[in-house]
């Protein structure tokens, strides 16, 4: 979901500042893998308010080659085959109309030379941030030093160039973790392929990560690898739901600047003994508080689906939490409306897994971070975030499994409401929130990028 609301919202911000210039076609897989109602309805919304974006649904398959290893081994499969109907695609658009860029997602690399082979220029939106980034495309590199999976190298600590902050192996990227899993493979073969695009969009902004942003664009090769024009084109960020959820009427009750918020993205689920545990150091921080609980997962095959499924929150919870913290503290089930949230006046603080969209939410909405990194490449955003953006405080992890005590919980929610650092990151988010409007304000860095990438298809 979060890809797709992404390449929406570039498509979105074509037509804002080029209207009646382009028409966007967004290619979408279909399978029973990805059907979620929640993608359905919004596709069916994008459709009716902005007419020029059309979807066309690619035809489904099924997995006939081996047995997928993961579920990402199974995305990958499904993704690669859907190839050869992207680039039908792409020649029946091109006998219609002049196609002025090929846009992919970074999973869907499959269709880069084939549409390269049209001579239709391809780039990438890069849907995370310039730093990840940059740690992606060395990330071929630093597979070939090492014959063993990164999850069997707990003493590992990974080095990038361009002064990048290290990297414990076993914070690698998901699929990378496990080099028998053919999802690993993939990983490395798309990154490897990174450099052989016409360009590649990212969303972010060039005073959100100017070291990252800087080191991409350095032509003295500060990251000892070939990298195509870039174009920091963000922060791109879908608009809040327009829905009215009892969360905000609560919100609305709070003192401004007062309640933390815990969300951890559209899959982060946590085991019963961990939910215990956060309500634990909430409950004795003291702060006020709104938690998106989603369901736990019963195991680890089920942590795909389970996450939608509905479950009762008193079965969870420790015995007579919700009564003892009523005054305080709300716990939804689920999902809330994020963007909405991070927006209120009365959030003063955002415990995230460091999803990049939820990163690029917050900056908007100018609330600081706990950063407590769950899946996918959560670690190393918590790394930039940390030590090379200096704008969230992270949570001691356990090694094993991830797990975060109470006490450690309370601590870091308490250094961020209610300490010197807790003031810092405040102002610092202030001066981000400024900056993210500049970049898309006159001569803005955001706005230059797409008026610079735009000529160029209209020169070609
Ligand atoms: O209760 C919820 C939970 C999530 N969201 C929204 O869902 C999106 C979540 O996006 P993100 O923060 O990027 O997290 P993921 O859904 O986990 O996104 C995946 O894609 C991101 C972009 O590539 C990566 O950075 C993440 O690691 C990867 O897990 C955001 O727009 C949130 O506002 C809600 O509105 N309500």
């Amino acid at each position: 979901m979060g890809h797709i609301v992404s390449m929406v919202e570039l498509g979105k911000l074509f037509l804002h500042h080029y209207n009646n210039q382009f028409s966007i076609t967004v290619l979408l897989i279909t399978n029973d893998f990805w059907s979620n109602p929640s993608i359905t309805s919004y596709i069916e919304t994008i459709s009716k308010t902005y007419p020029s974006i059309s979807f066309h649904r690619l035809p489904p398959h099924s997995i006939n080659t081996y047995p997928p290893r993961s579920h990402l081994d199974m995305a990958f499969q499904l993704i690669s085959l859907s190839t050869p109907e992207v680039i039908q695609s792409l020649v029946e658009i091109s006998n219609i109309c002049k196609v002025s860029a090929f846009i992919i997602d970074f999973f869907c690399t499959y269709a880069l030379s084939g549409a390269e082979e049209l001579n239709i220029p391809t780039y990438y939106f890069f849907t995370s941030g310039a730093g990840c980034l940059a740690t992606f495309l060395n990330l071929p590199k630093i597979s070939e030093q090492y014959t063993k999976s990164f999850k069997d190298l707990p003493d590992t600590i990974l080095h990038f160039p361009g002064g990048l902050p290290d990297l414990k192996a076993i914070h690698m990227v998901e699929p990378m973790l496990d080099s028998d899993d053919p999802a690993y493979h993939e990983v490395v073969y798309f990154c490897s392929h990174l450099p052989k695009a016409h360009g590649i969009l990212v969303n972010t902004f060039d005073d959100l990560e100017p070291k990252a942003v800087r080191i991409l664009k350095d032509e003295e090769w500060a990251l000892d690898v070939k990298v195509p024009p870039i174009y920091p084109i963000g922060p791109l960020i879908a608009d809040g739901e327009d829905v009215h959820h009892e969360c905000l009427s609560w919100l609305d009750r709070q003192p401004s600047k007062s309640v933390v918020f815990l969300c951890f993205g559209s899959r982060g689920s946590f085991s019963k003994k961990q939910v215990k545990e956060i309500a634990k150091g909430l409950e004795k921080s003291g702060q006020r508080f709104l938690w998106v609980v989603k369901k736990p997962p019963e195991d680890e095959e089920s942590k795909q689906t389970d996450h939608i499924s509905d479950f009762d929150l008193d079965e969870i919870l420790p015995q007579g939490f919700l009564e003892r913290v009523q005054d305080r503290g709300k716990v939804v089930k689920s999902w809330a409306p994020q963007v909405k949230v991070l927006s209120h006046d009365s959030v003063g603080g955002f415990v995230t897994h460091c999803g990049w969209n939820s990163v690029l939410e917050a900056v908007v909405a100018d609330v600081p971070l706990v950063a407590w990194p769950l899946y996918a490449e959560q670690h190393l955003n918590r790394n930039l975030l940390v030590e090379y953006m200096e704008m969230a405080i992270p949570v001691d992890q356990r090694d094993e499994d991830g797990f975060v005590s109470g006490d450690e919980l309370e601590k870091r929610v308490r250094e961020l409401m209610d300490s010197e650092k807790g003031i810092e990151l405040r102002e610092k988010s202030m001066k981000l929130k400024e900056s993210a409007l500049g970049a898309w304000g006159e001569s803005g860095s955001s706005l230059r990028a797409l008026e610079e990438l735009v000529k160029k298809w209209q020169a070609s």
